[in-house]
Order: C-alpha cells, then structure tokens, then sequence
C-alpha cells in the first residue's frame, strides 16, 4: 500500500533536494592529473561533490529555491529540465552521493521515512500560524535561530 503513496515520495524527495543531511561528500583526492569537463584538475588535489549544488542547478531545476514536489512526478511539467523536452541529469539528484561510494542505505532509508512519515500523518494533526507560510525567517536551516511553532494534536 505505501509503494502506492507517489505523492509522499515526491515530498521526501523534494526534502532530500532542498535540504540533503549531507551538503557536500566526503572529500576524495586525485591520484594523477585529470579533466573535468574540460578543466584540468593536478594530481594530489583535494575535492568534495557539492550535493546541495547539484540540486538547486537552475539548468536542471525548474525554480530550484521552491518547494515543488511535483518535479519528481513523470507526468508533470516540473519533470522536465526547464525550458526543454529533456529530461534531467541524473546526477542532478543525489543525496545519497553518486558511484562506488554511495550510500547503501538508500533503499531502507527511503522506505523507512516513508514508514515513520505516514504513521505520523495517520496519528497526528499538524497546525502552524497562517501567516508563518509567508514569514521570510521560516527556513530549513537548522540554526535559523528562529523557532516555528507547530501544534500537534492525536487524531481521535
Ligand atoms: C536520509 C537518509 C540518508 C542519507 C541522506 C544518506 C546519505 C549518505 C551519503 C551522502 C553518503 C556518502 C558520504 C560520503 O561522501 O562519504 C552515505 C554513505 C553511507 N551511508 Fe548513508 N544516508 C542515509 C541513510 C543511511 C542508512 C539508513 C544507512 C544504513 C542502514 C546508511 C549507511 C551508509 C554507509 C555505510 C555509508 C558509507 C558508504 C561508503 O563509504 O562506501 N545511510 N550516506
């Protein structure tokens, strides 16, 4: 039945765009020259995957600082890269890291928020001020030092 729930992947998704745990990867080194696209990187250097880069690329995302969970739905029209018939790079998306170094945990990780999410749902009311949807100080940033009150009530 939670396989079915397209719309709560599209919103852990969007979370996991906007606001990845991780922000960049480990740091890895080049062992010899190489080229990235076309830039020269020395041997012995240093480097890091920006994720949080990759996921607010306005090339790949339409209007990438909003909260858009239909981008990660084939049918919409946010699926697609902006102004194309294309559809995105798939390193566009990766919380998980990308390659060897990946992380292994997706799949349960992914299946888990989705298991604790709809049971919170299911069991709780969630409310917040009306006017905090357009308060600028609301944002994902951890310290913030902003506290968004939210009132929680169990479901009868
Ligand atoms: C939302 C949840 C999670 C996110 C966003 C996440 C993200 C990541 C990322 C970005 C990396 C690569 C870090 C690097 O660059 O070194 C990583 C590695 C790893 N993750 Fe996760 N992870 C999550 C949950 C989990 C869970 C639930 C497990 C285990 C049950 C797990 C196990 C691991 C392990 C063992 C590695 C190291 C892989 C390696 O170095 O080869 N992760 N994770």
């Amino acid at each position: 039945m939670l396989s079915e729930c397209d719309y709560l992947t599209y919103v852990i998704k969007e979370v996991l765009r906007m606001d990845p745990p991780s922000v960049y990867s480990s740091p890895y080194m080049t062992y010899e020259e190489v080229e990235i696209c076309g830039i020269k990187i020395p041997s012995k250097t240093k480097m890091a995957i920006n994720f949080a880069g990759c996921h607010y690329n306005s090339d790949q995302w339409h209007e990438p600082t909003k909260f858009i969970p239909e981008r990660f739905d084939p049918t919409s029209e946010y699926f697609l890269k902006p102004g194309t018939d294309d559809v995105r790079d798939p390193l566009a998306f990766i919380p998980f890291s990308t390659g060897k170094r990946s992380c292994p945990g997706m799949p349960f990780a992914l299946t888990e928020i989705k298991v604790y999410l709809s049971f919170l749902i299911s069991k709780f009311d969630y409310s917040i001020e009306p006017e905090m949807f357009s308060n600028p100080n609301v944002r994902f940033e951890q310290d913030s030092g902003f506290e968004l009150d939210i009132k929680i009530t169990k479901k009868h």
